[in-house]
């Protein structure tokens, strides 16, 4: 049986091993686990291919090719007409994979003698979660004869579990990969379904129920989560009928200076609309006058440097503060951000600027944030991560390392933010900045430093507008201000943002976020089963 609401849950390859085993163990035979997924792709296939037409299945060495041979002879008693061709010689297969081919009772073709041009459907069941290497040889070779032949016919690719060469882990491409009409996977996803490009050589992703239960997940405990409101919705801050505004916060937004106040007013937009009761901008004086005239429930605040802030940062009840967008990269953006910094339980939103002007030295940023108390959120996107993160000089290493009573651990951290997969390298900078990093971008990933992870796939292209992102880190500090655990706050935002986008549409302009929020609460509130006048 395959759900059209896909589970949150996202188990990586070994994670996913793991739920098979355990599921072993119970008592199920692994046998019927791969019946039972080879049955859930026939099914899918039944419905892509037209009726007794004519169906190729692309086995590999392992079993998700046992996937293949299963779905193959389902297919044919259906009768489909079948040609199923083979990566490696039948001696190969072993376990499940040679029971299933045994069952097999059609012929098997060297996958190189392959006559792919007159298939209706193309399976893929080459590699699944097993892949180990990048694809050469006669593996590689296959998927270019498999992407060459959808391309040009324009016939449909089911890939079984995930589009062979692509790591179900990573999302990444290892060598070469099948670009996928549907993709089928069994149980969960695994995150390279929502990461890119893994996303989109999946094209569509489905999921089927192959007999292993949700009781496995208590043990295998998976860390990383797609985003969306079951998830985080919980703890979602509700306005409270015996709530009134200074009960939901109070997020301060700091300005650039008069040639850049548009990304502070921005954030204050995003702040107030995501339901923080009061909002604030803290502007250099030379520019309150741009401000006091683009303003009116939002209030203003003068603020010439580090000192003026840490003044007005005594009021405990401004909550939840966005620093970054708009104020420049350099040194008074850094000695800013070490004010903001200062021990205080209020969240702290750095975005943009305020991550640029640590570059080379996330060290410095890091002590700063584990010094500060409340929670610390850092929204960059790729081109801020690398700079901040990325080329670390041997220095750098060594100050990290010496920092710390468990270098192995540490060292493990600084090699996870040079991984391939976006995942990890926003997990190891989470875990070593003591923040939770929200890694931006078609996949962003919000990362916890105790190691859970959200990955966003619901947000649309046309977000990538000048001054969505400043929007976003205002969003961020409107939940937190009304009192929402930060990571759950950042992953709401991300959700919401790509929400309000969704809901305007092509054509959005940074601007449009904010006001496109209360149809998407309204929405949102009412899937929570809350009623409106
Ligand atoms: N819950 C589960 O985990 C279930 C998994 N099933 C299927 O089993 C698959 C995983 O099976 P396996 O672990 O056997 O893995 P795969 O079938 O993905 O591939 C492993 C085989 O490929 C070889 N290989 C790996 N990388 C290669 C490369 N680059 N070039 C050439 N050969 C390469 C390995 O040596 C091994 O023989 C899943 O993707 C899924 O389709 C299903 O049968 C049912 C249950
Ligand atoms: N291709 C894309 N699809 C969906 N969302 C995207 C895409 N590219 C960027 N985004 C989102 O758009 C926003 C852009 O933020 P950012 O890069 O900080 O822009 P700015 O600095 O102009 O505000 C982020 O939320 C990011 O996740
Ligand atoms: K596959």
């Amino acid at each position: 049986m395959t759900s059209h609401r896909l589970p949150p849950e996202l188990l990586s390859n070994s994670e996913m091993a793991e739920a098979d085993r355990l599921t072993i163990a119970s008592g199920v035979p692994g046998y019927a686990l791969m019946e039972n997924a080879g049955a859930a792709v026939a099914l899918e296939a039944s419905w892509l291919a037209p009726r007794h037409g004519r169906i190729v299945v692309l086995c590999g060495p392992g079993n998700n090719g046992g996937d293949g041979f299963v779905a193959a002879r389902l297919l044919k008693a259906r009768d489909f007409s079948v040609t199923l061709g083979l990566l490696v010689s039948i001696d190969a297969l072993r376990g499940d994979a040679a029971a299933a081919a045994r069952a097999w009772n059609g012929e098997i073709t060297a996958i190189e003698a392959l006559d792919l041009d007159a298939a209706d459907l193309v399976i893929d069941a080459l590699f699944g979660a097993g892949l180990a290497r990048d694809l050469d040889g006669p593996a590689r070779a296959a998927v270019d004869r498999l992407n060459a032949f959808s391309r040009e016919r324009k016939k449909p690719v089911l890939a079984v579990d995930v589009p062979s060469g692509i790591d179900g882990t990573s999302g990444q491409v290892r060598g070469v990969a099948v670009w996928a009409s549907k993709t089928i996977t069994f149980f969960r996803r695994k995150p390279g379904h929502l990461l890119l490009p893994g996303r989109l050589h999946c094209n569509e992703t489905i999921v089927a129920d192959i007999g292993i239960t949700s009781a496995v997940l208590d043990v295998v405990r998976p860390a990383t989560q797609a985003n969306e409101p079951e998830v985080w919705g919980g703890l979602y801050p509700v306005p409270r009928i015996d709530g009134h505004k200074y009960a939901r916060g109070h997020a301060l937004v700091l300005s650039g200076d008069l040639a850049h106040t548009g990304a502070a007013r921005l954030a204050a937009r995003g702040a107030l609309r995501a339901g923080a009761g009061l909002v604030t901008i803290a502007t250099p004086r030379e520019a309150l006058g741009a401000h006091a005239a683009a303003l009116t429930a939002i209030m203003t605040a003068v603020c010439d440097g580090p000192e003026e802030l840490a003044a007005i940062l005594e009021d405990g009840r401004k909550n939840a503060l966005v620093l970054g967008p708009g104020l420049g990269v350099g040194a008074a953006t850094r000695a800013l951000t070490l004010s903001a910094l200062a021990p205080a339980s209020r969240a702290k939103i750095l975005d943009a600027d305020a991550l640029s002007s640590f570059k080379g030295d996330a060290f410095s940023l890091a002590q700063a944030i584990r010094g500060s108390g409340g929670p610390v959120v850092l929204t960059p996107h790729d081109g801020e991560f690398a700079r901040l993160f990325g080329d670390l000089s041997a220095d750098d290493e060594r100050r990290w390392l010496k920092s710390d009573a468990d270098p192995e651990t540490l060292q493990k951290r600084l090699n996870g933010l040079r991984s391939v997969s976006k995942l990890e390298r926003a997990r190891a900078a989470a875990a070593l900045a003591g923040a939770i990093v929200l890694l931006k971008g078609p996949d962003t990933v919000v990362a916890h430093p105790d190691g859970r992870a959200m990955i966003d796939d619901t947000s649309p292209p046309w977000l990538a507008t000048a001054g969505s992102g400043d929007v976003l880190a205002g969003m961020i500090a409107g939940l937190c201000a009304q009192s929402m655990p930060p990571f759950e706050a950042a992953s709401a935002a991300v959700w919401l943002h790509g929400a309000g986008a969704r809901h305007f549409g092509p054509g959005l302009v940074a601007e449009d976020i904010p006001e496109s929020l209360p149809a998407v609460l309204r929405a949102l509130f009412q899937s929570f089963g809350l009623t409106f006048p």
